[in-house]
Parts: C-alpha cells; sequence; structure tokens
C-alpha cells in the first residue's frame, strides 16, 4: 500500500486572532504533484509553512514523511522548498551556489552543469546570483531546491517571475522529479502549470 508523504487533516490555524485556515485536508503520495490554489490570501502560504513545519495548526494532524514535520537539518534533508528567494553568498556565482548545493548534499540529482543547462542559466553561470533578472534568480532558486535529492518539494509560486516558455519546461521538471517517487506540493495561481505537470487540485477557500 502507497504510504502518504504528506498527510494533513482537519488543518486550522488562526493568525492574528482570525481564522487563516480551518479544517483543511490534504495528502500527497510517492509520484503525486498537488497544487494547492485559491485566491490571495486564501491561505496557501500558510499551508505550505505547516507542511514546512514552519507554523503550528491550533487544530488537525500533519504528518511529513511518516512524523510531525519538523524545522530541523534532519527534515531538511528530505525535504526542499522553494519559497521566498534565499539569501546568496556574497562572492559566491550562480554555478557556485550549485556546487556548494551539491557538496553539501554529497550527490545531486543534477550535475551543476546540468542543472545549468536544465534552468537555463548558461550563460549566466559566472555572475553573482544578485546580478540576474528576477526570472533568473527565480530559475536558480527552483534549481537550487531540484538539484539535490529529496522525498518532498515545497513549492510556493514557483511560476514568479518565469516566462512562459520556461514554465513549461518547469512542468517537465516537476514531473521528472515526480517520476523519481518524491512528492510535489505547490501553491500556484498558474493553473496551466498545474495542468502541465498533472497536478491534482488542491482549491483553498475563500479569504476569511
Ligand atoms: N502574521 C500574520 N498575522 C495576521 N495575519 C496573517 C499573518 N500572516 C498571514 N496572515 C493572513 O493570513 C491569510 C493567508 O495568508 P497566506 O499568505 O497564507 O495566503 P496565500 O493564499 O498564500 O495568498 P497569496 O495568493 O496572496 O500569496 C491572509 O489573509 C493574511 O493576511
Amino acid at each position: 500500500m502507497e504510504t502518504d508523504i504528506v498527510a494533513a487533516r482537519g488543518v486550522r490555524v488562526e493568525l492574528g486572532g482570525r481564522p487563516v485556515l480551518d479544517a483543511v485536508d490534504l495528502t500527497a503520495g510517492p509520484g503525486r504533484i498537488v497544487a494547492v490554489t485559491g485566491e490571495n490570501g486564501a491561505g496557501k502560504s500558510t499551508l505550505l509553512r505547516c507542511l514546512a513545519g514552519l507554523e503550528t495548526p491550533s487544530a488537525g494532524r500533519v504528518e511529513v514523511l511518516g512524523g510531525p514535520p519538523a524545522d530541523t537539518p534532519a527534515f531538511w534533508r528530505d525535504v526542499a522548498q522553494a519559497a521566498d528567494e534565499p539569501a546568496w553568498y556574497p562572492g559566491l556565482s550562480v554555478r557556485e551556489h550549485l556546487e556548494l548545493a551539491l557538496s553539501v548534499h554529497g550527490r545531486g540529482r543534477l550535475t551543476a552543469e546540468g542543472a545549468l543547462t536544465a534552468f537555463g542559466l548558461e550563460e549566466r553561470a559566472d555572475l553573482h546570483p544578485l546580478s540576474l533578472s528576477t526570472g533568473q534568480r527565480q530559475r536558480l532558486t527552483l534549481a537550487m531546491a531540484l538539484i539535490r535529492p529529496s522525498r518532498l518539494l515545497l513549492l510556493d509560486e514557483p511560476e514568479r517571475g518565469l516566462d512562459a516558455a520556461f514554465r513549461e519546461r518547469l512542468a517537465g521538471l516537476l514531473r521528472e522529479y515526480a517520476g523519481e517517487g518524491g512528492a510535489v506540493v505547490m501553491a500556484t495561481h498558474d493553473l496551466a502549470l498545474a495542468r502541465d505537470c498533472g497536478a491534482r487540485l488542491a482549491p483553498l477557500g475563500e479569504a476569511r
């Protein structure tokens, strides 16, 4: 029987004294891609934060990889996240950022050169990330998450800043990740991206 990588049941989160999530269920097994959708303020990022162990629900239960998510190094070895733009190391180029991720994680799903090609960053490899355009930096943010092995990928609006052609390419990269047995949970406003990567839609209710 397939064991869920993510299992959230009856999740409730209150922020600023108001319910942001209430009775939310979400599951994702190996090889599955789930697209959490909903209008601005619906709670998509909050739900992802719950899955990352960065927010604790006041009710309900969240299990990731068989236990409660915890913001610990051991948890993050199995879980890769691309949400807000990360802090870039001063003095390290685009290529060196990718090499750094590989050196820390020991082995990669892609080589640094493979990632530069897959994410269309070959011609920007020797620049510092802050010299890239917004969409190029988003490509690098995603490359940093996808270059290393993981079992769960949490993506908050991965489409941010990406051109249409690269969004299609991203759908293929996510399908490949799922094809290797990982689960993807992404918050998105891009229904074409969700469709192209074969995601199951998990709509959240109206903003409260
Ligand atoms: N620290 C906080 N205190 C009070 N309210 C908060 C806090 N953080 C988030 N909220 C509220 O929680 C709600 C959900 O926010 P969240 O960022 O999860 O929405 P979202 O669905 O990801 O929105 P978007 O599509 O705009 O990214 C919003 O109404 C927001 O104002």
